[in-house]
């Protein structure tokens, strides 16, 4: 895969932009550099005793239309280039979005939430002031710099005479090769801490109630100091090096003024150039002082926009772990008994296994249950069935097709995946709810709402379906965010659900309400359920105990019953007083 060049595919997009940008400042520079010659010519004339009182008009109608050119021209390439500047970022923020988007669990596991909007904000905002004010500086100070040497050359100031004033601004160059990588590296510091601290604070205020709940304030504010010291620190070494570079490229513009003010000013008094030379020589030096400048603050800018730029084709390069087939084709799950075939599955290579030779088939219609241990695999073995992680080939089937042979978003249209701690977007709840299709009828969004027994407490919200979640501080309580997100999945209608622990957070008569809907609602089509409570999978026509990555068990839940068991501990331990707590079963 070749490695991502945002930059490059951007300047292929808008080159042309960039050439009549530049073509502009060829003309407003071209226009500017007769300032000088202008003044130089008038001294001359003033020194020879030659100027009246039309000349002086002539001068200053030839310095107005000189000056009104430069700023229309150099104005308009400005706005050209800021304007496509602003396009960059748009376009990269919109390419970063879709990435994000195409990437897996995994992706997400490794990168916090605010590591990732590090990249939106500060990456992208500094590449993209770097090629804005890079290309209109550069295109600027370049030709200003060339003009300024081209009309000294063409007013007959000695040649020897230039080259010495201008000596000290060659050694710029050098300069620039010896301090840009050492920029660029500390820049790149910078911006990880950025990042660090983005990801902190997205945390810290992801995670404020717990703090304010556990008094501990002072520890958070602690850890979050750190992180903004380490961006002081890391600033404040970038600011060391770049002032220094900054300060010495005026510091060679100064010296080159003074060897043409003396050594100019000799050859004035020695007569050996005319006052208008030495005038014209002195102001073409001054010219160049401030395009050096620039040149100096665009190539700080560069050096350290490259660390960015560099971030984010690194980031843009990354692909997504789960790749659909270039033939894949599209699920149809209508009657499609589900196999599962020596599913081993680790998340690390590296590491053991979390599901260890797991076999399965949940015939077409039909219900199972997980059950098992907190960390025993019940999730991953969803994550897998939906292929967020991507199981080994052949090992989990939906009717004669391997998983990995699926169009992806078919595989996930097929599928109502309900996970325990729904996410709810901050709109209504009817768009929550309808979340899979908004076309969807006001009847079905309603019908859901009910078999997930969330209506009641939805009608008595201010606006009913139609109330803004968080807005006024509008939230819903654990178990009615669990419900609101069960509805979600119940109106997809979708021929396999996935219910990953989807009713812990509700009551033991709700939960039996719930379920006993879900049982109808569903009664020809897949339904997988995991729960901690065997009340919530107890109907089921298969139930599976997973204990440690293993099936140690599985049959219905009268036949769990009579085995000796991890299920039939739980059921003595939940059904705690019935005859199971005595060691008898049903
Ligand atoms: N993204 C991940 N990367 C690495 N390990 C993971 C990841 N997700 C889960 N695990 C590990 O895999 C094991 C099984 O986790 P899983 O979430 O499947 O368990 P579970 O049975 O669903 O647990 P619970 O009942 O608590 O939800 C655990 O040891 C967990 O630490």
């Amino acid at each position: 895969m070749k490695p991502k060049r945002i930059l490059a595919d951007f300047f292929r997009k808008t080159w042309y932009v960039y050439l009549i940008s530049i073509f502009f400042h060829l003309i407003s520079n071209a226009i500017h550099v007769f300032y000088p010659k202008v003044l130089g010519e008038f001294t001359d004339t003033l020194q020879s005793g030659g100027l009246t009182s039309e000349l002086v008009v002539d001068y200053s109608w030839m310095l107005l239309v000189i000056g009104i050119g430069h700023v229309l021209f150099n104005g308009s390439a400005m706005y050209l280039i800021m304007y496509v500047g602003r396009r960059f970022e748009f376009i990269v923020r919109r390419g970063l979005f879709l990435h994000f988007t195409e990437m897996g669990e995994r992706f997400y596991s490794k990168n916090g939430v605010g590591k990732l909007l590090s990249y939106f904000m500060n990456d992208v905002t500094a590449v993209r002031e770097s090629i804005s004010m890079g290309v209109n500086s550069t295109a600027n100070a370049t030709m200003l710099l060339v003009a300024a040497v081209t009309m000294m050359l063409v007013s007959q100031i000695p040649y020897y005479l230039i080259l010495a004033s201008v000596f000290p601004l060659l050694l710029i160059p050098v300069i620039v090769v010896y301090l840009g990588p050492i920029i660029r590296r500390r820049s790149l510091e910078v911006q990880e801490s950025l990042g660090r601290m983005t990801e902190t604070a997205e945390e810290q205020f992801g995670g404020i109630r717990v703090t304010k709940k556990f008094a501990v304030e002072d520890i958070m504010n602690e850890r979050f100091g750190q992180t903004v010291e380490k961006i002081r620190d890391n600033q404040v070494r970038l600011v060391r090096v770049s002032s220094f570079f900054q300060a010495l490229v005026p510091f060679l513009g100064a010296a080159a003024l003074i060897i043409a003010l003396a050594l100019g000013g000799y050859l004035t008094i020695t007569k050996q150039i005319t006052l208008g030379k030495f005038v014209a020589l002195t102001l073409y030096i001054r010219m160049m002082m401030n395009p050096l400048q620039q040149i100096g603050n665009v190539i700080n800018t560069i050096q350290r926009s490259r660390a960015s730029l560099d971030r984010l084709n690194g980031l843009l390069s990354q692909r997504p772990e789960i790749v659909e087939l270039e033939n894949a084709k599209e699920a149809n799950f209508g009657d499609a008994d589900i196999t599962v075939r020596n599913l081993s599955f680790a998340y690390d290579p590296a590491s053991s296994p979390v599901l260890k030779n797991i076999n399965l088939n949940i015939k077409a219609g039909t219900t199972l249950g997980i059950i098992g241990r907190t960390g025993s695999g019940k999730t991953t073995l969803m994550k897998l069935l939906l292929r967020t992680y991507d199981p080994p080939p052949g090992t989990i089937w939906y009717g004669e097709t391997d998983i990995r042979a699926l169009k992806l978003e078919s595989l996930r249209t097929q599928i109502a995946y309900v996970p325990q701690d729904g996410f709810l977007f901050s709109t209504t709840i009817k768009e929550n709810i309808a979340f899979s299709d908004s076309t969807l009828d006001f009847e079905t969004i309603e019908a859901a709402a009910k078999h997930a027994q969330i209506y009641n407490n939805i009608v008595d919200l201010p606006n009913k379906f139609e109330t803004r979640l968080g807005e006024r501080g509008l939230t819903l309580s654990g178990g009615q965010r669990q419900r609101t997100s069960l509805a979600r999945g119940i109106v997809k209608n979708a021929p396999v659900m996935l219910l990953d622990d989807s009713v812990s957070a509700v009551d033991a008569i709700t939960e039996k309400d719930i379920i006993e809907a879900i049982q109808i609602d569903r009664s020809h089509k897949t339904t997988i359920i995991i729960a901690h409570r065997i009340s919530a999978i107890k109907h089921a026509n298969e139930i599976i105990v997973l204990d440690d990555g293993v099936i140690v068990q599985r049959g219905t839940h009268s036949e769990l019953l009579l085995q000796q068991g991890l299920y039939a501990t739980l059921h003595a331990i939940q059904e705690e007083g019935s005859p199971h707590a005595t060691g008898t079963s049903d």
